[in-house]
């Protein structure tokens, strides 16, 4: 479903990401762990095409994206969802229209048909009957759900997600970890997960993958990872678990 070949990626003279190769499976979950800086969200922003590559591809459902035109890249967009960081809400406009924007930019259907849609989505992240409130009378982690209920109105075989429980206190990480597991299971997507979080990485992964200075250095199932023998891995799962004074 997802393919990067031979992936190179510097801003300036400096090399951010360093020969990358991976394959997500249809269906597969797979999360991206790595400290700050390690090239993570450049890795999602290539895959979505808002960077390119200086080398390498990206086959997206078998097609080769990084050299394609915006035109074309925006077909092949249509079948991915991402899910910001900030959640990236529109501040001006109701929950329904955020959820529905890309519908009325993209696609032909009327706007009853739209608001059903909204309506099923919001219902499909807990928040059924919120379509009229404005992000700001919404917590973190509705503003999450609500970024995710977005990324789904198009029905998208691939779902991205940047940092999905930053900000957001254990309890409502938690919940957003669940719908993330839920997503796969009644949608059947693809998913890519970029997470600080080991918690939530090995609770929703089929695969994590560790990018360490812009290589990836692992790959492999949660246990994999756990029985990982690079120190680097090790150092960054258990920091990241357990800190004492
Ligand atoms: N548009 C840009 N121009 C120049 N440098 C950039 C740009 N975007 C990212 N970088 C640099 O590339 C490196 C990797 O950044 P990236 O955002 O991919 O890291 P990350 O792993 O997602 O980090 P974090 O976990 O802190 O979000 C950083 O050193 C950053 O300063």
């Amino acid at each position: 479903m997802i393919k990067v070949v031979n992936i190179y990626k510097s801003f300036k003279d400096r090399l951010i990401l360093n020969n990358i190769n991976f394959e997500v499976n249809k269906g597969e979950t797979l999360v991206i762990i790595g400290g700050s800086g390690s090239g993570k969200s450049t890795l999602l922003k290539l895959l979505i095409g808002l960077l390119r590559p200086e080398q390498g591809q990206i086959f997206i459902d078998g097609k080769e994206i990084s050299k394609l035109k915006e035109e074309e890249l925006d077909k092949v967009r249509l079948n991915m969802g991402m899910v910001f960081q900030y959640s990236a809400l529109f501040d001006s406009m109701s929950v329904g229209d955020n959820v529905g924007f890309g519908l009325q930019e993209h696609s032909k259907l009327s706007a009853k048909e739209i608001k059903e849609i909204v309506e099923e989505k919001l219902n499909l992240v807990g928040l059924s009957g919120f379509a009229n409130y404005m992000p700001n009378e919404l917590s973190g982690g509705m503003k999450k759900r609500v970024s995710l209920a977005r990324a789904i109105a198009f029905e998208p075989k691939i779902l991205l997600y940047d940092e999905p429980s930053s900000g957001l206190d254990p309890v409502t990480s938690a919940k957003i970890d669940e719908l993330i597991v839920q997503m796969q299971k009644l949608l059947g997507v693809t998913s890519i997960v970029v997470t600080h979080d080991m918690k939530s990485a090995f609770y929703i992964a089929d695969r994590i993958a560790m990018l360490y200075q812009g290589e990836m250095i692992a790959i492999g199932t949660p246990d994999e990872i756990r029985n990982s023998t690079d120190s680097r891995v090790l150092e960054f799962i258990n920091v990241s678990q357990i800190r004492k004074r």
